[in-house]
């Protein structure tokens, strides 16, 4: 779950808003009239409203799509006062990730990021400067480096054993696959961030998951930021600052309880570096004075509320979309299973190093990727030097949108491009590094998702055990065509209804 999703607010917002909106008219025309010349086509806007109610109640990546069937890849949209720019083929994504990167290397800033973040002082909404450098430079070389992610292969591999044990708890019920993977990728993140003993775990998911509610940007209020009431008057002003409040009483028991054990190691007791969990290096790091700006409790809060938003339901999503496409293409599940059992054979539980003689498993994972990238949309961009694209003038403060998921199933791009087919990536280069602009399911450019690694472990190796320590059917006797795909109109792209399976327990002969 990112901060900066897309979700369209309902026909019902929009009217009741319309109210408050109209009696301001003149006041946002005014405010709106600016170099419009070169801008890309786009679908004929209504006054104030732009094209709202052309996206409103659809799910955006889908919505987005459509429209770019009829006016291009590059396409303009007015949401409120928001001017924003699509892109939806490679080409042109390329242009903007690549080409013009720096040109478009802020976000947009939004209500959420001003008081849940102290002025968006995190990664993900920090707009582009040297405090954001700074912090990415931590998260590259410190945080989520490949060594860090190595070092917290024990949580990994305990929170997959941890899943099996608890599927093996009900047989013969059906097990509530979306749930269960849930709560996989919330304790691997809360574990690595804040530490074993996570007693906050809890409290924090859920004050995290009202934080993505009001993240979308899409609100009365992120649309129209020239009325400085509406924050108040929607209730989203209050609601953050109590979400706010929460967090604050946290993170104080948290740095405290992080300080103390750094002030222990200072004093030569027996501390280990390869526990320290995310908060500890934070405040190791800190405490070394070698950072430009120094980090202060609130940008700890906000580094580990960007781990939390962007490392739980993104990883989730590629585990239940996995097993649903893995559920609905049998001849590929019993592949995957085959390759597992082969690789683990006489042993009860998968360890990480298993995973690099898995070719055919992260096959799996990449064409999952392709077809349900987690965050379809990316998360927004502005544009903070005017710049040409396809010819077109996108001007200073555009919104910028890249329907990763329309990408990735380009049919002028992939072959049988709806079609689920691991084998595509067999003997090919393309990869979610950010260099194959057919496939960027992590972005791509300075602003491209910073815990890949992380992100990637966190599915490989539940996904793995899953389909290792047991056969899995659908229940009800149901057809693997039967099995809906739908989404949910929602921060990420996840299942709109769970995903729930039949599991038989594989016999495992263990050597020792
Ligand atoms: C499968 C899992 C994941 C997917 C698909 C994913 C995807 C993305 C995407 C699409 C972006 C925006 C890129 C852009 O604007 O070009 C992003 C940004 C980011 N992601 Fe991830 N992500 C995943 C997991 C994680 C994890 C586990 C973490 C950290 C623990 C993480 C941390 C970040 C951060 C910090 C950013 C903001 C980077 C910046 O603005 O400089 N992500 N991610």
């Amino acid at each position: 779950m990112h901060y900066t999703p897309m979700e369209f607010p309902s026909p019902f917002s929009i009217i009741s808003s319309l109210v408050v909106i109209l009696v301001l008219i003149q006041f946002i025309m005014k405010s709106k009239r600016k170099s419009q010349s070169n801008l890309p086509p786009g679908p004929p806007k209504m006054p104030i409203l732009g094209n709202l109610l052309q996206v409103a109640g659809k799910i955006p990546h889908l919505g987005l799509r459509e429209l770019a069937q009829k006016y291009g890849p590059l396409m303009h949209l007015q949401l409120g006062e928001i001017s924003a720019i699509v892109i939806s083929n490679p080409r042109v994504a390329k242009e903007v990730l690549r080409t013009h990167d720096l040109c478009f290397a802020d976000r947009p800033e939004l209500i959420l990021g001003t008081i849940i973040l102290a002025n968006c002082r995190d990664i993900v909404l920090a707009i582009y400067g040297d405090y954001w450098r700074q912090m990415r430079k931590i998260c590259t070389l410190e945080l989520l480096s490949s060594h860090k992610v190595r070092s917290f292969r024990f949580i990994r591999e305990d929170e997959a054993w941890q899943l099996v044990q608890s599927i093996k708890s009900s047989p013969s019920l059906p097990v509530n696959i979306s749930d269960k993977v849930s709560k996989v990728a919330n304790a691997v993140t809360c574990r690595a961030t804040i530490g074993e003993k996570c007693k906050y775990q809890d409290e924090l998911i859920e004050l995290v998951e009202e934080i993505a509610h009001w993240g979308s940007g899409f609100f009365m209020a992120d649309l129209f930021r020239s009325l400085k009431f509406l924050p108040q008057l929607t209730g989203m002003k209050p609601a953050l600052k109590k979400i706010r409040g929460k967090l604050d009483v946290i993170f104080d028991n948290i740095i405290q309880e992080h300080t103390e054990r750094l002030n222990k190691r200072k004093d030569g007791t027996e501390f280990n570096n390869e526990e320290e969990d995310l908060v500890d290096v934070l405040l190791r790091i800190n405490d070394s004075q070698r950072l430009e700006f120094p980090i202060s409790s609130g940008d700890i809060q906000g580094l580990v509320l960007d781990m939390f938003t962007a490392g739980t339901d993104t990883s989730s999503a590629v585990l239940e979309w996995a097993m649903s496409e893995l559920m609905k293409h049998p001849r590929v599940m019993k592949k995957v299973q085959s390759e597992i059992r082969e690789v683990v054979k006489g042993k009860e539980r998968i360890e990480e190093t298993d995973i690099q003689n898995m070719s055919y498993l992260k096959l799996v994972v990449k064409e999952t990727l392709r077809l349900h990238a987690p965050v379809p949309l990316l998360l927004p961009r502005e544009c903070r030097k005017e710049c040409e694209v396809d010819g077109y003038t996108i001007p200073v403060g555009t919104k910028v949108i890249v329907n990763a998921w329309a990408i990735g199933r380009d049919p002028e791009y992939w072959v049988d491009s709806e079609s689920f087919i691991p084998e595509r990536f067999e003997n090919s280069s393309v990869d979610y590094i950010g260099a194959n602009f057919e496939y960027i399911p992590f972005g791509a450019g300075r602003r491209m998702c910073a815990g890949i690694s992380f992100g990637v472990a966190t599915v490989e190796l539940p996904l793995a055990q899953m389909l290792y320590s047991f056969d899995w059917k659908l229940p009800n006797e149901m057809k693997p065509e039967d099995l809906d795909m739908d989404e949910t109109n929602a921060a990420t792209s996840k299942r709109k209804n769970n995903l729930y399976l039949l599991a038989t327990e594989y016999p495992i002969e263990v050597v020792n």
